[in-house]
């Protein structure tokens, strides 16, 4: 069995009387592109601030690259290689598409932050932010104001900044959102390449992106998963259809 970079073991969040996170086992192997579905509601947002260190657990733990990182607060797993996109845009809308991803690189460097200025001189630092736009297909636009971005150039910025850090697994809370079919097929075929350089545990309402690109997928149910399988398995199975699919079909 391939060893799993990042995993969750009996992981559970309460807020109150409501658990939110029931008993979570879930993995992330190299390669892969794991899916997590469910309704609203289901605790889909509490996981992956679990695992990014913005929530504190009830109990349970999470490992990554084989250490225990239950207890590192959020910088300090960013550091050790756990990229995220945001379901709302953290970029800085006044700052040109270079210096936005200028400053992800910074970020990595575990510099302190310091005037944008003299940070736009360090070559190395915007070499490193060309390279992220370049992938993601913004190098064109590198000068351009980033309020003035599409929204699905946005999203792919996003993706560019995350890069920069050079993560070895990214966590992306629903990345196609408000994307039209062009750009979700833009982004689709992004995520499908970056999968071989770093794993990815992806949130997604778009079921068509999910069944595409999910080599797994898991639901969620009132804060459980109630299956993980490939998508023929989770197409055909009766409690998931009964929980989630069928709401859709509804
Ligand atoms: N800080 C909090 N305090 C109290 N309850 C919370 C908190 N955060 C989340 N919850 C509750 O936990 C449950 C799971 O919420 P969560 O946002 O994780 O679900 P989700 O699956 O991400 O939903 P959506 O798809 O709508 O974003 C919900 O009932 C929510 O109201």
């Amino acid at each position: 069995m391939i060893e799993p970079l990042l995993e969750t073991r009996d992981l559970c969040k309460n807020f109150g009387a409501l658990q939110a996170t029931d008993h979570v086992n879930i993995s992330l192997v190299p390669g892969e592109i794991h899916a997590l579905i469910g309704p609203n509601g289901a605790g889909k947002s509490t996981l992956v601030k679990l695992i990014m260190g913005s929530e504190q657990p009830s109990s349970g733990s999470v490992h990554f690259a084989g250490a225990d990182i239950t207890d590192l607060r959020r910088p300090e797993r960013a550091r050790a290689g756990l990229g995220r996109t945001f379901q709302i845009s953290s970029l800085a809308m006044e700052h040109t598409v270079l210096q936005n991803a200028v400053l992800g690189a910074l970020g990595r460097s575990g510099r302190v932050m310091r005037f944008l200025w003299p940070v736009m001189s360090d070559k190395a630092l915007v070499a490193q932010a060309e390279q992220a736009l370049e992938r993601v297909g913004l190098a064109d636009h590198r000068g351009a104001l980033t309020g003035e971005l599409s929204h699905g150039q946005r999203r792919l910025l996003e993706v560019a900044v995350a890069l920069t850090l050079e993560p070895k697994a990214f966590l992306m809370d629903e990345p196609m959102a408000g994307l039209g079919a062009e750009g979700s097929a833009r982004m689709t075929e992004f995520l499908d390449r970056l999968r071989q350089e770093a794993p990815i545990l992806l949130i997604e309402h778009d079921m068509d992106a999910v069944f595409q690109l999910a080599d797994r997928i898991s639901v969620l149910v009132y804060g459980r998963v109630i299956a993980t399988g490939t998508a023929a398995e989770i197409r055909a199975n009766a409690a998931v259809r009964e929980a989630y699919l069928g709401e859709e079909d509804a």
